[in-house]
């Protein structure tokens, strides 16, 4: 037989038991991985069969010594599983098999109920033994329906004896993380029915029996199997330097984000924590990773922006650790940049002169303009001031509207006040009035911004560089935003593959007003997917942000609704905190109580947020926590989380989009302040009012979901409806 390389790959039990070895021995691990993917000649290497093992092609390789390691040899694949000292790593692989599972359409790793009595299933060293005194979790279901739903028939006993969730939960490391999927979302009520839809890919079930090497690369598989893609790669993982995000993405995510090429725009929706930045970046990858190969495409960048900043900011290191190479020197495969950011430089290189106003000082400027603007004009009766300026920004500004006629024919969706033409010409007075002023000052808004940049990219796109444009937080881009996405690379029959690449959840939408996808020539068609289940949140606290949202209607970001079915976390949880008090005082007390009581397990400070929702409330809590002796650490516009700096991290809801932290307290709730009691009276009609409130509950739902394991809400005087959830 001619000596060839192996192909390498990791169970993730395999990497759990490696940080358990001692650094010399995982050294000498590392030396031999790289020499068996590397040296055809394996020179040097001792690979044994292992004598009386069920599965005739694992195999021993030693480490050292004292030391072996446990793998699954098929043709040129090596599917590495465990690694321990040399008796107990024989022990381990004697009754181990590995299978593949039609129905789950993964690799699994089983351990024989034969060999050792009342062995439980898995894929990890042994679990501790389990009896049950009470009635069972699965119970309810026969053994038939559960591997009627792909459990294995070897786990079925382990399962019976799970009496409750915590229970499940605790055996995890144990299960295939497909299967602990199906178990979980039938303990958290899901049905048989449902189950296969939700979580089994019956319609990609292969139809043929599939060889080794492709059952290890299905997308189920590499749930739970690292497949590197060359040494860098394998260097990388060995050092420890990836996480879980990188490598083991859900099948949904990795079906989504390495489809091979997508027609035309793709988007994918998903709660919130289910991976969709994740997914984007991944997205990121694969589309610079079709560049880098082509040499025929070379100067062809993508470009990832996001609504926010800090968001950008944070996908720019994240994606510095996923593929450094399309990120390194002056001129990356890869730009990110926030879209206000990109616009902005971009005007200036093309000689727009006016300084765009996003808040500050010239925010101010603006404010003086308008009263200067309604001070002298003849209004019709009955529209207040802040109505005309929401006609503004709500209607000409997001629409683009530029002529007295285009007013006339626009349709106002979502304005509850009626205009006739009568009153659409006087305020077609105001608006040019103030769109006057405020070129004549040498001010823009955004909105400006994005249409001339639309207008520069029509008359000549010849110079931008971008092949394709992934985009994050899609929800809060407004229509001109969408607009100019779509003139960075827009359509042109074969041109349009891959072009666009959204991701978003409507959920949680807090900045922008709803816009269509396809009214601003995006056309998703086929190409939409959605994500279902939460990786940040506990389930508890996710129940509790989505029924925050009760009776607020989602748009599906583009003509049609959206739903939260399937949406799910796989981890339960404590309750959320609920708790009111009489005084902001004793409000505020009671929160540094808890923020002081954070236990000393690696629940640091930095990891615990409390966010509330004004700046004003901001500066009150930082002198309260600082006066109580606390050290805190303020999130702001020009501050981001360096994750490092110790202290509380405190921050208004607005800022932490985006952002999650493993502990979070959402405080000085009050009637007066959710919905702002402010904004609802400037309301002009229920449809201003019912936007507000369903604003404010959007708000809640993105405060909350930032919390990992623990949330807790409080208020005080009189408790606001919003956060009953
Ligand atoms: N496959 C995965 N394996 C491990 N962790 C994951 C995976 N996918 C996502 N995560 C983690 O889940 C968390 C949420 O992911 P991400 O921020 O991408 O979600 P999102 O849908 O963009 O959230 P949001 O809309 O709330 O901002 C992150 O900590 C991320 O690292």
């Amino acid at each position: 037989m001619t000596e060839t390389q192996y192909r390498v790959s990791f169970d993730v039990a395999c990497m759990k038991a490696l940080r358990k070895l001692p650094s010399k021995v995982m050294e000498r691990f590392h030396d031999m991985v790289l020499k068996l993917m590397v040296d055809p000649s394996r020179s040097g290497l001792n690979i044994e069969s292992i004598q009386g093992a069920q599965d005739p092609a694992m195999r021993s390789f030693r480490i050292d010594q004292g030391y072996r390691a446990i793998g699954y040899l098929q043709g040129g694949d090596l599917l590495l599983l465990h690694v321990d000292e040399h008796d107990k790593a024989y022990r381990w692989a004697t009754n181990r098999t590995v299978q593949f599972n039609t129905k789950l359409n993964r690799i699994q790793i089983l351990e024989s109920a034969t060999a050792s009595e009342a062995a439980p299933a898995g894929n990890a060293a042994a679990p501790p033994e389990r009896t049950r005194k009470g009635p069972g979790l699965f119970d309810p279901y026969t053994d038939l329906e559960l591997t009627g739903l792909g459990i294995a028939e070897k786990q079925i006993d382990r399962i019976r004896t799970y009496e409750t969730e915590a229970d499940l939960e605790a055996d995890r490391t144990f299960l295939d993380a497909t299967s602990y999927d199906v178990l979980f979302s039938l303990a958290a009520g899901f049905s048989l029915q449902e189950i296969p839809d939700l979580i089994l890919a019956n319609d990609r079930l292969p139809t043929a029996k599939l060889e080794f090497a492709e059952a290890l690369r299905t997308d189920e598989s590499r749930q739970d199997i690292f497949v590197p893609d060359d040494e860098e790669d394998l260097r990388r993982f060995l050092n420890g330097d990836l996480e879980g995000w990188q490598v083991f993405l859900h099948p949904e995510q990795r079906r989504i984000a390495y489809h091979r090429a997508y027609k035309g725009p793709a988007l994918v929706r998903g709660g919130a924590g289910t991976g969709k930045t994740v997914v984007a970046m991944h997205r990121a990858k694969h589309l610079a990773d079709a560049i880098a190969k082509d040499a025929g495409r070379k100067g062809d960048k993508v470009l990832f922006t996001t609504f926010t900043s800090t968001l950008a900011q944070d996908v720019k290191a994240n994606l510095a650790t996923l593929c450094p190479e399309h990120l390194a020197g002056p001129d990356p495969v890869i730009e990110v940049i926030n879209l206000d950011r990109w616009v902005g430089d971009f005007l200036k290189r093309r000689g727009f002169e006016r300084n765009i106003v996003y808040f500050g000082e010239d925010r101010d400027r603006l404010d003086d303009i308008w009263t200067e603007v309604l001070a002298d004009a003849i209004l019709p009766e009955g529209l207040s001031d802040e109505f005309i300026k929401d006609e503004w920004a709500q209607i000409i500004q997001a629409k683009g509207i530029g002529t007295e006629r285009d007013y006339f024919m626009v349709q106002r969706t979502g304005r509850g006040t009626p205009l006739d033409r009568r009153k659409r010409r006087a305020l077609w007075t105001v608006f040019e009035a103030y769109r006057a002023k405020m070129v004549s000052e040498g001010l823009a808004e955004p909105d400006d911004a994005y249409r001339e940049a639309i207008a520069i990219l029509e008359k000549d796109r010849t110079r931008l560089p971008y092949s394709s444009v992934v985009v994050d937080e899609t929800q809060d881009m407004g229509e001109p935003a969408l607009r100019l996405i779509r003139a960075i690379v827009p359509k042109s029959g074969e041109g349009d593959r891959d072009s666009l690449f959204l991701v978003g959840d409507a959920h949680q939408r807090i900045y922008s007003r709803k816009a269509s996808l396809l009214g601003c020539g995006i056309e998703v068609r086929g190409s939409a997917s959605r994500l279902r289940l939460n990786y940040r949140t506990t389930e508890l606290i996710r129940r509790y942000a989505v029924a925050v949202l009760e009776g607020v209607a989602v748009d599906d970001l583009d003509d049609d609704f959206d739903t939260l079915s399937g949406y799910r976390s796989l981890r339960r949880g404590a309750d959320p905190i609920r708790i009111g008090y009489a005084t902001p005082s004793k409000e505020i007390a009671a929160l540094i109580d808890w923020l002081k009581e954070v236990p000393p397990d690696g629940n640091t400070p930095v990891s615990t947020a409390v966010l509330v929702r004004t700046n004003r409330q901001l500066s009150e809590i930082e002198a309260a926590l600082g006066a109580a002796g606390l050290e805190v650490f303020v999130l702001r516009n020009n501050r981001p989380d360096d994750r490092i700096t110790p202290g509380v991290r405190l921050a208004t809801m607005h800022r932490a989009k985006g952002l999650e932290f493993d502990r979070v307290a959402l405080a000085l709730l009050s009637s007066e302040m959710v919905p702002p009691r402010q904004a609802l009276s400037h309301a002009v009609d229920e449809a201003g009012r019912r936007e507000v409130i369903e604003r404010e509950k959007s708000l809640i739902h993105v405060a909350g979901t930032r919390a990992r394991s623990e949330l807790r809400v409080s208020w005080h005087g009189i408790r606001p409806d919003l956060i009953l959830g």
